[in-house]
């Protein structure tokens, strides 16, 4: 596939909409409740110990519940959805997506300097025995990086990203901050911080990077808009 043709379906994963904000709060709501609960079923599975016949009776059941959801689904990803009340939606993203519950999910708080979140990571996200992943830190770091330069008005899409993991991160409550170090054109560079109770366990440098396909209108849509 050439590069233009790349850019414009990336372009094509952004789509408009008209929703009511109540219906759009109650769609929300029913996509918060399902996520959670694939997300308590995800973590059931990691640490059952059930018998053998209690886990096919659960398989059966999961099996169903799949049918359900497979009768009407979107054709390859949920991609970001821009309302006309100036809202945007990403509720697929593998990090915050309110809808994904591979998400743990990320809900972070804007200040003008920085952004924070904190979560609590379970058992599903484990690397080292009892401590979390270091790629789910990754990713944490990446998201919490990347929506700190949204924040900031200076979205990208992360060119590098540098971890420095200090000391083990115990599954539990983690606490993120992150914040825009400098602005050089179309690069962002911006830093954060993970801790727990422990204290620092990793620090994260990264630049953000607006890609040439998105310069222009879309770059205009994620800045005059708020959203999930
Ligand atoms: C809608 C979006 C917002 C959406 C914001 C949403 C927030 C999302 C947060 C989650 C973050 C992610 O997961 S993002 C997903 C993971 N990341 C990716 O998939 C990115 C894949 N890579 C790319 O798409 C591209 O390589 C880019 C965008 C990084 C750069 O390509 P480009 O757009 O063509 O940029 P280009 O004009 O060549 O270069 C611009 C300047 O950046 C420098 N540069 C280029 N690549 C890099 C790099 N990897 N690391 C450092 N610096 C780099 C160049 O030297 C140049 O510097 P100078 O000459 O100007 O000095």
């Amino acid at each position: 596939m050439s590069t233009e043709e790349r850019d414009r379906q990336q372009r094509g994963v952004y789509a408009e909409e008209d929703i009511p904000a109540g219906e759009l709060a109650r769609m929300a709501e029913v996509a918060r409740e399902l996520a959670d609960d694939v997300r308590a079923l995800v973590q059931a599975t990691v640490l059952t110990d059930v018998a053998d016949d209690r886990i096919a009776r659960a398989r059966e059941l999961i099996g169903q519940a799949t049918e359900i959801l497979g009768e009407e689904h979107h054709e390859r990803s949920f991609g970001t959805r821009f309302n006309s009340d100036g809202t945007h939606r990403s509720w697929g993203n593998a990090l915050t997506g309110i809808r994904n519950p591979i998400a743990p999910p990320l809900r972070f708080e804007c200040f003008p300097d920085k952004v924070t979140v904190d979560v609590d990571l379970g058992g599903a996200y484990e690397g080292p025995a009892g401590l979390v992943h270091g790629g789910i830190i990754a990713a944490v770091f990446d998201q919490a990086l990347g929506h700190a330069t949204e924040s900031a008005k200076v979205p990208g899409m992360t060119g590098t990203l540098s971890i420095r993991y200090r000391q083990g991160t115990r599954l539990g409550k983690i606490h993120v901050e992150a914040w825009v170090d400098r602005v050089e054109g179309v690069k962002a560079f911006a830093k954060g911080e993970l801790s727990t109770d422990d204290g620092l366990c990793a620090e994260a440098e990264g630049v953000f990077i607006m890609p040439k396909w998105a310069r222009g209108e879309i770059q205009e849509k994620v800045l005059g808009r708020v959203g999930d």
